[in-house]
């Protein structure tokens, strides 16, 4: 190893005289030529391959996305291991700072037993001109340097390797964004939809979810499966993309989960208002503008429209009688104003074209009640997976008490264990109930105020049950009494007497 330092040593010392002699003492015109001298030379001395990775390429200097990926990389490594590191600021984030490494410092790492040497570079442009930007005349790059004996291993895995890494990197230090369409009109009165985003910072996660633990995990699986599903997905020629439907009565965490969603997967969120959204055509392009590592969401899929495929359409004549009538006029141009978005169009545009958009996608729909839907919306291949989110079990309390109590025991756990058995409650109701709301307030007064709405819940659902239950047997009482009744008549009309 130590040998290898002094060998590598050696060159970056004599490609560095070299270049300052070429600098200071070869005169301007013939300075490119006598560097295509060296560089033969170097190369024919040296066994050791140098690649250099710019910051700027292409015709039209665009800044190389193999720099950016490669600048995440070693951030991520240099920050333990270079000495000289220089701080700049996140691009999302005004309270964050990145630690890189700082020009002209170095640092090796060893891949698949491999040693390998990064230096980041800067040059600068001699030239006079006068820019607009103040630093356009510096020129960044980073340099890979590694023996000739590993050139397979290092161009096949580990520059790949290094841009994967980098890539993914990024991507989890982006700063997420919630998109939300909403309407606009424009000069010719065309009400036309558009995307607009704000920064997506909901702190809902999956560990302060409060579910089941056996069906939290499945889903977590389930996603971990879908993101690492890209090559198994092309192989089986299917999208990149999967649906989920999630339903259960309201407060029970069905819009939390998609918010825990965005941020276990690192995707943006699409909440797409299908009521502002003037028909199928406008539907399409919507979703055709969503971007790759997104989750797109409609959320109370049944109230959103009348998405049965019925819908009634006034044939001509009525529609110019109702055209006379003042109020039934404003009506029609309320209607008119309407979505058109049909069940048929939001069916469409998840199988065919949006499906064709490259890169990974989930759509979710929620909804509170499961049977008012069409059967075609949520079948399997639309909808891959069902997840019911439902009343707060025992599992469920636990979480809720450590994420608001900070507790994982306490002797009352038992009693809330017993009524959460025999009383429907949401986690809403139960996080609601056990929020501390004053200063006073500890975990004990915090689980008895939880334990007293348990009760009360209990009691009024019991007395509802009981209500129900008297109802059932008086319209049973009713039915049977009305068959009785005909059974009679039509033995009188039959016999013409009665018993
Ligand atoms: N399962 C849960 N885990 C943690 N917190 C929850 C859960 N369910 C509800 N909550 C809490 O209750 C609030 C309301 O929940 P949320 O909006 O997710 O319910 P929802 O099912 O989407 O309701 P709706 O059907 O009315 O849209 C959340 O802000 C969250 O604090
Ligand atoms: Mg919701």
């Amino acid at each position: 190893m130590g040998s290898e330092w002094s060998i590598l040593g050696t060159f970056t010392a004599t490609i560095m005289i070299a270049y300052t002699v070429i600098d200071k003492f070869v005169p301007t015109h013939i300075r490119s030529y006598a560097l295509i001298y060296v560089h033969k030379l170097i190369g024919f001395l040296s066994p050791y391959i140098h690649i250099t990775f710019p910051e700027f390429s292409g015709e039209r200097l665009q800044r190389s996305e193999l720099f950016t990926a490669i600048q995440t990389y070693l951030i991520q490594n240099s920050s333990q291991r270079a000495r000289k590191l220089k701080a700049e600021p996140a691009n999302d984030s005004h309270n964050k700072f990145l630690l890189s490494m700082d020009d002209n410092e170095e640092i090796t790492e060893t891949f698949q037993g491999v040693k390998v040497w990064w230096v980041s570079n800067k040059t600068m442009n001699k030239s006079q001109s006068i820019s607009f930007y103040p630093s356009s005349d510096e020129k960044r790059f980073y340099t890979l340097t590694f023996h000739k004996r590993h050139r397979d291993l290092i161009a096949s895995s580990y520059i790949t390797h290094v841009l994967e890494q980098g890539k993914s990197l990024k991507l989890k230090n982006r700063q997420l964004k919630l998109y939300t369409n909403s309407c606009h009109t424009s000069w010719g009165g065309y009400r036309k939809s558009k995307w607009s985003h704000v920064v997506f910072e909901h702190p809902a996660r999956f560990e302060t979810l409060a579910m089941d633990k056996k069906a939290k995990e499945e889903i977590i699986d389930d996603l971990d499966t879908f993101q690492n599903g890209k090559e198994y997905y092309k192989k089986i020629g299917k999208a990149w993309k999967r649906g989920y439907l999630l339903y259960g009565p309201p407060g029970t965490g069905k819009s939390t989960m998609i918010a825990a969603m965005a941020n276990f997967m690192y995707y943006d969120v699409y909440d797409l208002e299908l009521t502002a959204v003037k028909d199928n055509t406008q539907l399409r392009t919507l979703l055709i503008e969503t971007t790759s590592k997104s989750i797109i969401v409609i959320e109370d899929i049944d109230c959103s429209l009348d998405l049965t495929g019925k819908r009634v359409v006034k044939k001509g004549k009525e529609k110019s009688e109702d055209a006379k009538d003042p109020v039934k006029k404003t009506e029609q141009e309320e209607n008119n104003n309407e979505s058109k978005v049909t069940l048929s169009g939001l069916l469409n545009c998840i199988d065919g074209i949006w499906s064709g958009c490259a890169g990974e996608r989930i759509i979710v729909f929620t909804t509170n009640y499961l049977d008012k839907l069409d059967p075609a919306l949520i079948r399997s291949g639309r909808m891959d997976k069902k997840i019911e989110l439902s009343y707060c079990c025992y599992e469920a309390f636990k979480v809720l008490a450590k994420n608001y109590l900070d507790v994982d025991h306490h002797d009352l756990f038992h009693d809330v264990e017993g009524l959460l058995e025999k009383t429907n409650m949401t986690p809403a109701d139960v996080a609601e109930n056990m929020m501390p709301k004053s200063k006073g307030d500890n975990v004990e007064t915090c689980l008895k105020k939880l334990i007293e709405s348990l009760e009360k819940a209990k009691k009024k659902q019991e007395e509802e049950a009981r209500k129900k239950e008297e109802e059932e047997k008086e319209q049973l009482a009713m039915e049977e009494a009305k068959e009785s009744d005909e059974k009679a008549g039509k033995e009188v009309k039959e016999n013409g007497f009665v018993h």
